[in-house]
């Protein structure tokens, strides 16, 4: 296979997993089982973040629609994440492969220590050539504690395990620059980091059971490849789509990852739900931190600060108009860094290597 890579995540989104009236698409599940089974057999390491556990929950109960959608949604899952993990199951063993089912929340990437544990359990997975079929906890995932998609969860996924590449399965063949309906439009083949208006010609418009839209998939997929990690777009519909891809054989779009960051940067490229303060820094200061050179974030450039933080806490710095500049954290604790607001000659308030610049910047 022609693409380098040797950790790869493989997402597989709602929307190629189901059939289009909502009931789980076996054919479809079983051609790509066979294609991560050719994959693995030229030593690569695989990682399937899947959707599916409500389409599958739908095959097996009818459920009134006068039920609340949360409890709907929390009945399907709970039932059918155990038919698509028994599907996954029976069809790689069908391959002599087995798999494991890895279900996590939100919460699971905030904590350091919970994030940690997850990355030793991939890893002693891998170790045993075991494929971790990775999905929401959706039974106790729900409304604001829930991640955007599955997308935001393969990301965090790609960025804990230092994956070489993040694989997106959609119903589309890559980003179009325009609407991909219209005739006319194609497929941008490669988005680069210094991609600032992807908005102009993405909608928010999303696929049948899809839940982000194309819009967040590229806001991650740009934030996981500035991260160093290489994300593809692919269409998951299309006849061997993973081995095509990998043999650089189909159109599909592709984000340019930069150099790797550090395991530190990883985590808090992802972290911004978990910030305890806010940091707003001048002109000059974000002109600095966003230069090609590594700059430390000293306390000259900080016009203010807000919250209550320790030393050692996660931080947002926003520039004068409130925008994201990136994430940090703090050497100082929230009262002492306020007292120094403004000085020079202090030690840095977040030093660069504990800096996740956002890519909207960088
Ligand atoms: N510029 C664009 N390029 C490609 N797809 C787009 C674009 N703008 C909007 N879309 C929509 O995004 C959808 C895919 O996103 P999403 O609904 O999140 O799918 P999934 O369930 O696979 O994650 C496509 O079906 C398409 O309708
Ligand atoms: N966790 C849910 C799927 C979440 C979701 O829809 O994500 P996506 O496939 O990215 O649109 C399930 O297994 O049904």
């Amino acid at each position: 296979m022609a693409l380098p890579y040797n950790r790869i995540i493989i997402k597989i989104g709602s929307n190629v997993l189901t059939q289009a009236n909502g009931m789980p698409d076996l054919d479809r599940i079983a051609h790509l089982v066979e294609q991560i089974t050719e994959i693995k057999k030229q030593g690569k390491e695989v990682i399937l973040v899947s959707s599916g556990a409500v389409a599958s929950g739908r095959s097996l109960v009818t459920v009134s629609e006068k039920f609340d959608a949360v409890a709907t949604r929390q009945l399907l899952a709970a039932v059918g994440q155990v038919k698509l993990i028994n599907t996954y199951t029976a069809l790689f063993g069908k391959h002599d492969l087995v798999c494991a089912q890895v279900l996590v929340t939100k919460e699971d990437f905030r904590d350091r220590q919970h994030y940690q544990n997850m990355q030793n359990c991939f890893q002693v997975l891998l170790q045993h050539h075991i494929i971790p079929i990775v999905n929401e906890n959706d039974v106790v995932s729900v409304t604001e504690l829930m991640f955007t998609d599955n997308d935001e969860l393969a990301g965090l996924v790609a960025s804990a395990l230092n994956a070489d590449a993040l694989l997106i399965l959609s119903n589309v063949d890559g980003i179009y620059n325009g609407n991909p309906k219209e005739e006319g439009t194609k497929v941008i083949e490669e988005i680069g980091h210094d991609a600032t208006d992807l908005a102009s010609f993405i909608s928010t418009q999303r696929s049948q059971f899809g839940r982000g839209g194309m819009l967040t998939k590229s806001y991650m997929a740009r934030k996981v490849a500035a991260l160093g990690i290489a994300v593809h777009i692919a269409n998951g519909t299309t006849q061997n789509v993973l081995t095509r891809l990998l043999d650089e054989e189909l159109i599909n779009t592709r984000f340019t990852p930069k150099k790797a960051a550090s395991g530190k940067k990883k985590w808090l490229a992802h972290s911004e739900d978990s910030a305890k303060g806010v940091v707003q820094i001048n002109e000059g200061a974000k002109q600095a931190l966003t230069s090609p050179k590594a700059t430390s974030l000293l306390l000259v450039g900080v016009t203010a600060i807000r919250g209550a933080f320790k030393k050692g806490d996660i931080v947002k710095l926003v520039d004068e108009t409130e925008k994201l500049v990136g994430l940090g954290i703090a050497e100082y604790d929230s009262e002492n860094a306020t007292e120094h607001i403004g000085h020079k000659e202090q030690r840095p308030l977040v030093h660069y290597d504990y800096l996740f610049l956002n890519p909207d910047m960088a």
